[in-house]
């Protein structure tokens, strides 16, 4: 039977990437084995943050159904995305479900007004033929993001700072008045001092227009000020996932302990500057092919059992860890109690 009752269900999902020959090649699970759901009854903003190369973009492939999951499936309002077959269909599910893109400036062609990508979403979507019935849907959906049609008239890209070209890619994702946008790494490119902005009109869509967001970043910050409720990636799984404030107030996974350690710190005598990222980068592709706890290389309470062993999902303290320190027969074996970190989130 259908359950209504969730507007987005994950199930189990994995996606598995080849690379290399076929004899000498690698096999990479980029997205591995990830379970979640949103709640169609109470909109929420709901992000996926991560460092570089922790599978959230193929993850969010997999909820825009532009590629299918190797095992599991997702379902958006009951429906297996699998079961969306042709133009027609996607077209269906691409009204109730849009796209915000980190690049506006990829979304939009220099040679083009800006204006026509708006006038084309509302002829394709909202079922109107004549620019002058598309105007007023084209200037509604500008003005809940602080902008007006007069004012990005005649446009062309470059004529436009990077803040208003986002708020006018979130512009366009409105119009079909869809049920869930799922932005991917939307302010990383914005200027920092425009990207409370951008992502504050997640919060008034969803508190004013029920509109669900699936958040996905590497930007701690925004994710704390914004969300609901948070899921960590790390070498495609999901290894602490709950309200905000609990996983980021308390971090559990040492993991996202140092994940919120490496979070820029303002240096209050120069206001807008911020220190640096720890890069984690180099680490991913042996992280990706460990047996084991993907973190066990780096994790400052390893034990055995975490280079053997897949760790568990273990509700604890109002969130789900995946982290062998929280099950009870082996969290007496730990090295040291996992102390979360202080610095980091405000
Ligand atoms: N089409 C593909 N073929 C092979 N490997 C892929 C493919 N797409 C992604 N990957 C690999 O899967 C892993 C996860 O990539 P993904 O882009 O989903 O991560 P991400 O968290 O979104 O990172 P970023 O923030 O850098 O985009 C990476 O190791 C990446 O190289």
């Amino acid at each position: 039977m259908t359950d209504t009752t969730k507007l987005l269900d994950v199930q189990h999902v994995t996606v598995e990437f080849h690379t290399g020959g076929l004899l000498s090649g690698t096999r990479l699970l980029a997205v591995n084995d990830v379970s979640f759901a949103l709640d169609s009854r109470r909109p929420e903003i709901f992000t996926l943050a991560g460092e570089s190369g922790s599978g959230k973009t193929t993850l969010a492939r997999l909820l825009l159904h532009d590629l299918e999951p190797t095992r599991g499936q997702v379902l958006f309002e009951g429906r297996d995305l699998r079961t969306i077959k042709g133009r027609r269909d996607q077209m269906a599910f691409m009204k109730k479900v849009q796209p915000v893109f980190q690049n506006p400036f990829e979304t939009f062609s220099p040679l083009r007004r800006v204006e026509e990508y708006l006038f084309d979403t509302a002829r394709n979507f909202r079922g109107v033929r004549r620019r002058r019935d598309a105007a007023p849907i084209v200037d509604e959906a500008l003005r809940q993001v602080g902008l007006s049609l007069e004012e990005i008239s005649r446009r062309y890209p470059h004529e436009l700072s990077g803040g208003q070209i986002q708020r006018i890619s979130v512009a366009r994702a409105l119009i079909p008045q869809p049920r869930l946008i799922l932005a991917d790494e939307p302010v990383s490119m914005v200027d920092a001092s425009l990207r409370m902005s951008i992502v504050n009109l997640f919060r008034k869509l969803r508190d004013e227009q029920q509109v669900s967001v699936v958040y996905i970043t590497h930007d701690l910050a925004t994710a704390y000020y914004i969300s609901d409720r948070i899921a960590i990636m790390l070498r495609g799984r999901i290894v602490e996932i709950g309200p905000v404030e609990a996983v980021l107030d308390r971090p559990l996974h040492p993991y996202t302990q140092l994940l919120k350690e490496s979070v820029p710190k303002p240096r209050p005598q120069e206001r807008g500057v911020w220190t640096r990222h720890i890069d984690l980068g180099t680490m991913e592709v042996k992280e990706y092919g460990r047996v084991g706890c993907k973190f066990a290389g780096r994790c400052p309470h390893v034990m055995d059992i975490c280079r053997r062993a897949d760790p568990p999902d273990v509700a604890v303290e109002g969130r789900t860890v995946k982290c062998f320190l929280y099950t009870e027969d082996t969290a007496q074996e730990a090295s040291a109690p996992a102390q979360p970190v202080k610095t980091g989130i405000p």
